[in-house]
């Protein structure tokens, strides 16, 4: 993982733009708990947080939670730091985790689509009784896959963005808000 130097760092954020401030994530967060509850309380799901930018969403949603529930997670990634997606890499898929179970998927952002629908048919191919997926952004663009995400907590503009898990080569996860990186930046 490459280190940024904090002039750079200052830099880029600096030309950011946020597009959500965190008082909009968190009402966000809300809506996705009482979209999840519906579909998912009493059923005792396995929640698999996708790793690395899901797991901040995924905390952050956990305790607005109050079902039975248990906690996994899935590691499929397509981006490894750079800004644009390549061939999906398996890290690490819970095959046995999900079998015969209702399993949530919560992910950061849904934006070709390619990674949250490569998960959820892996999850069905390892035998989940069912698959929900919530994601914190979706991107507002064409896209070639048809799935789309069962909960979706908020909508962005075709740009890139960082913040509440979302990385900027491995950086800003931790931005208090979603920010659009610079033109000169992506
Ligand atoms: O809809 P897609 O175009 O497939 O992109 C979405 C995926 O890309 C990012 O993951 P990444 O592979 O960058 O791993 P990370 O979570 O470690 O940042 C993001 O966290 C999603 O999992
Ligand atoms: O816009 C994005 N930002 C951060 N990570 C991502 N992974 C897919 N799209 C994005």
């Amino acid at each position: 993982m490459n280190k940024m130097t904090d002039e750079e760092y200052r830099a880029i954020a600096a030309r950011s733009e946020r597009l959500v401030s965190g008082g909009e994530v968190e009402a966000a967060l809300g809506r996705m708990s009482e979209s999840i509850d519906a579909l998912l309380g009493g059923k005792d799901p396995v929640v698999l947080s996708v790793m690395t930018g899901g797991i901040v969403v995924t905390g952050l949603l956990l305790p607005r939670l109050d079902f039975a529930l248990r906690l996994d997670y899935v590691h499929a990634t397509r981006y490894r730091g750079a800004t644009s997606g390549g061939q999906i890499e398996w890290r690490h898929r819970p095959t046995e985790a999900v079998r015969g179970e209702h399993v949530l998927v919560v992910d950061d952002i849904f934006d070709e689509g390619l990674t949250m629908e490569a998960i959820v048919n892996a999850c069905y191919e390892d035998g989940a009784a069912s698959v929900v997926s919530a994601v914190l952004v979706e991107k507002t663009r064409q896209r070639q896959c048809d799935y789309r995400p069962d909960v979706i907590g908020l909508q962005v503009p075709d740009r890139y963005v960082m913040g509440y898990g979302l990385d900027y080569k491995s950086y800003f996860r931790n931005a208090d808000g979603i920010l659009a990186a610079s033109d000169q930046d992506v």
